[in-house]
């Protein structure tokens, strides 16, 4: 039956491309078959109108919120289908709920995808006159800038050089833990780990964000940043010509966030600067160093790096540490997985730490991780990206400039693809594991991408990455985790950008030895 479905996929993902190389090249020979734009399905009349249309699907007129909007999605790809079509304020948003369809979009896309920016943050860039960090630029520019950062940022073996810099982190939070033998509020705690952590990769510096030395009040700006950049979108533009009390309030968070990281960045090349004129850079730089590889990369600015800079710690933060709460959440209440992975740590590295050695050998931490974020899934939407050229796609035709989306939230939680899709269940992601069945296993890669696919896909997903399993291998070697008793099983969320849980999530730590 597997082997049915796989062949099934195998010749329909052949046909798509042919369909797509088609299309791209010669539209017109090709398009006897091909239908117009206006022909797909969507909610049409009123729902038609721009912004208007857009409206009417959110509170007041219905329940749907910027948080639930995978709901809307979820509504819209039962009721018209896999490809659909609804206003999104000003533009049309094609859907796309199908793993072929996924896949075609994101794999197949130009050396340059474009994705829509966020309007808000384009406003701050402006009027605060600063380069725009990665998240907003397209084309060229945007390749000019996540060159040098791939090189530092998408080689595995570059990531993996930052882990001893990481340990010493995750030394400090184990011990603060040993202490209290309790994480009273998770995610405010992993936020001070991921600042932590982020400022080793970024400024090569410990903040203090652990040790409470750390000037920087960022939990609360953190939420108001995030909040804004996610409701931006959805409510009145006029924060584009006015700075109305929304666009002043995130103004305030981001410039308190910026003007740390800009500090922080300005000091760490102080700092070498210093080195050099005392003869010593050379022995500080044999560990590696991001802002240096970053600031002596040929075509690199000091404001093309300072713009760099501020998107990779700002967005390195809100992300992680939502993902890890998730995460230890789901371990806590899942004693069976907990004791699972506790044998492997205990198998491959013992009581000693974790190193890219290791981390080859403990398959079971990474699935506990794609899992997770696979059932806590970070967004509300998926992946989006604008198109550059016309394409094909199910049959009609999309001209560019059109907005794409691949709902991957609701595609990852969909029992078409996974079996239980609402339970924790790690052994999907283990090749060949034979305790769970076919149905179970994660078969189809194009509709988990929790950071997204190709070129414009995450660049922090190999920290990121390394940071949790760190962590995680950590806290799980020494702790026996779980629960306080008021903290549900189920978390509700909130999506702030990314999803984030509604309760306090507190945990009790039981020491292993
Ligand atoms: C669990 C953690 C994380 C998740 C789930 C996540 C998820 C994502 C996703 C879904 C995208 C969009 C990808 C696409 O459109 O295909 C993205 C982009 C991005 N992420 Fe992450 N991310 C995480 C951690 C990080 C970290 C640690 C950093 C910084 C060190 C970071 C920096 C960025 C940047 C700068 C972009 C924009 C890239 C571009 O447009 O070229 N992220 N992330």
């Amino acid at each position: 039956m597997a082997g049915i479905r796989q062949a099934a996929r195998i010749s329909a993902r052949g046909l798509l491309r042919h369909q797509h190389t088609a299309t791209s090249e010669n539209l017109g020979s090709a398009s006897k078959n091909v239908r117009p734009f206006d022909d797909i399905p969507g909610p049409s009349g009123i729902y038609s109108v721009p912004y208007l249309g857009t409206a009417f699907h959110f509170k007041p007129f219905t329940s749907i919120t910027v948080s639930t909007i995978y709901k809307l999605l979820r509504k819209f790809t039962d009721e018209y289908g896999d490809i659909m079509k609804f206003r999104a304020g000003k533009n049309w948003l094609v859907v796309l709920s199908n793993p072929l369809f996924s896949e075609q979009l994101l794999r197949d896309a130009d050396k340059y995808p474009a994705r829509p920016t966020i309007g808000i943050l384009d406003a701050y860039y402006k009027r605060q006159k600063l380069s725009p960090g990665l998240s907003s630029l397209q084309g060229e520019q945007w390749a000019n800038l996540r060159k040098p950062a791939n090189n530092q940022m998408m080689r595995p073996a570059v990531v993996s050089s930052y882990i001893p810099a990481l340990t010493p982190v995750a030394d400090d939070f184990i011990a603060i833990c040993r202490n209290s033998h309790r994480i009273d509020d998770c995610l405010k705690t992993m936020i001070n780990f991921t600042t932590e952590s982020i400022g080793m990769l970024c400024f090569n510096r410990r903040l203090g964000c652990l040790a409470g030395t750390a000037n920087l009040d960022f939990v609360e700006d953190l939420g108001i940043f995030f909040r804004g950049l996610a409701e931006s979108n959805h409510n009145s533009q006029a924060y584009k010509y006015f700075q109305t009390p929304f666009y002043k309030k995130f103004e305030k968070s981001a410039d308190n966030m910026y003007k740390v990281a800009a500090k922080e960045m300005h000091d760490a090349l102080n700092k070498m600067e210093e080195l050099r004129r005392e003869g010593k850079l050379e022995e500080y730089l044999k560990e590696p160093n991001f802002l240096y590889a970053l600031i002596s990369h040929p075509g690199m600015t000091l404001a093309k790096t300072q713009s760099l800079i501020l998107d990779l710690f700002v967005g390195g933060i809100d992300s992680t540490s939502n993902a890890l709460t998730f995460l230890w959440h789901e371990l806590a209440t899942h004693q069976e997985s907990q004791e699972r992975l506790y044998q492997e740590i205990r198998h491959v590295i013992g009581n000693k730490n974790l190193d890219v050695e290791a981390l080859t050998n403990m398959p079971y931490l990474k699935a506990c991780v794609k899992e997770s974020l696979r059932k806590n899934y970070p967004l509300s939407t998926g992946s989006i990206r604008r198109l550059k050229e016309d394409i094909v796609v199910g049959g009609y035709r999309i001209p560019k400039g059109t907005d794409v989306l691949v709902p991957l939230r609701n595609m990852s939680k969909d029992e078409k693809y996974f079996k239980n899709a609402d339970q924790f269940i790690p052994e999907r992601f283990l090749r060949g594991d034979k305790s769970i069945d076919d149905e179970t296993r994660h078969t189809e890669p194009f509709v988990y991408l929790p950071f997204g696919f190709g070129p414009r896909s995450c660049i922090g997903q190999r920290f990121a990455e390394n940071e949790m399993y760190i962590i995680t291998a950590k806290l799980f070697q020494a702790f026996q985790v779980s629960l306080a008793p008021e903290v549900p099983k189920q978390l509700q969320y909130t999506y702030r950008i990314f999803a984030c849980p509604t309760t306090k999530v507190t945990l009790l730590l039981k020491d292993r030895q």
